[in-house]
């Protein structure tokens, strides 16, 4: 079965108001379809179905004559057909990429990921249509959400800044310290009367992102909203909702998609979690 997926590609994936589906064409010909429920603003996902849209790995067109082994870098530009997706449509990145050794198991695909990214970019367009955005992306791990995201808003704000600037309480541990640490590339005045839109890879005890509004808000913006991609309920010290929400996160200490442990696995496209004899225990 899993052999027959890898070997399939992702036709299509539609989304509707209240769930996304994958249909893929396996080469048998026969079609694989997989909802999920996708309620209000946070994307409750049901675990089986998050395993089996993972293996939904398709290959670039440019790609199905080559073997698995050989590296996309070796396709030149005339090979890849510009096809650009419609902007209502989960950007699909087709690879098949080996699931990272040290990968226990993945908790969210890349093209889970890639949907609700999408998604949640619409919802921040709709309601920042009138208005200037700054957004604001939190390093270093929401470098790739950040990046995702800001192209997926629509419509377009009146006008959209970008910035990123560097919060940290982890260092090389999988617990917070409690002390959010800001580096100098900061700076109040480049807030000030700006509608600021903080970006963060996930909420976990809740210390980073109740810091940085207070310093948003300290700093003279004119309106501060988060957008977080995971929302770790079960770990939360400090009382705080984001106002636009990717998933909720199971209790497990995730990597991936910008997010590590101990500066590892930022690279991976897909959300997961370590396997324990990869994790130092003090
Ligand atoms: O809700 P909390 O418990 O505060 O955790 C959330 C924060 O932890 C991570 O940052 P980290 O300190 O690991 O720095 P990094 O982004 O550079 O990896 C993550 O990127 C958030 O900023
Ligand atoms: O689960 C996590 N993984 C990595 N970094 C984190 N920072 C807060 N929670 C996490």
């Amino acid at each position: 079965m899993t052999d027959n997926i890898m070997q399939s590609s992702a036709k299509s994936c539609r989304r509707g108001p209240s769930r996304l589906s994958f249909i893929c064409t396996v080469r048998n010909k026969s079609y694989i379809s997989m909802t999920t429920n996708n309620s209000g603003g946070c994307f409750n996902f049901q675990q089986h179905v998050l395993h089996a849209s993972t293996s939904i790995t398709a290959r670039h067109p440019a790609q199905r004559h080559l073997p698995f082994s050989q590296p996309l870098r070796s396709l030149s530009r005339a090979d890849h057909p510009l096809e650009t997706p419609p902007h209502s449509q989960p950007n699909l990145h087709p690879r098949r990429l080996p699931i990272h050794p040290e990968i226990n198991s993945v908790i969210f695909s890349e093209e889970l990921i890639q949907a609700r990214v999408a998604e949640l970019g619409r919802l921040i367009g709709q309601d920042y249509q009138r208005s200037d955005l700054l957004v604001l992306g939190v390093l270093k791990g929401a470098f790739m959400f950040t990046t995702d995201l800001v192209r997926h808003i629509y419509p377009y704000p009146a006008s959209m800044e970008v910035d990123f600037f560097k919060a940290s309480s982890y260092g090389a541990g999988t617990t917070s310290s409690g002390v959010v640490q800001l580096d100098s590339s900061f700076k109040k005045e480049g807030v000030r009367d700006k509608h600021v839109l903080l970006v963060e890879d996930i909420i976990d005890t809740g210390h980073t992102l109740s810091r940085l509004v207070a310093l948003m808000e300290e700093a003279g913006a004119a309106s501060v909203r988060v957008a977080a991609l995971l929302d770790k309920k079960a770990r939360r010290r400090i009382p705080f909702q984001a106002d636009y929400t990717g998933f909720e996160c199971p209790d497990e200490f995730i990597v991936g998609y910008g997010i590590d442990y101990a500066e590892k696995y930022r690279n991976l496209p897909y959300i997961g979690s370590v396997k324990e004899e990869f994790i130092k225990h003090d």
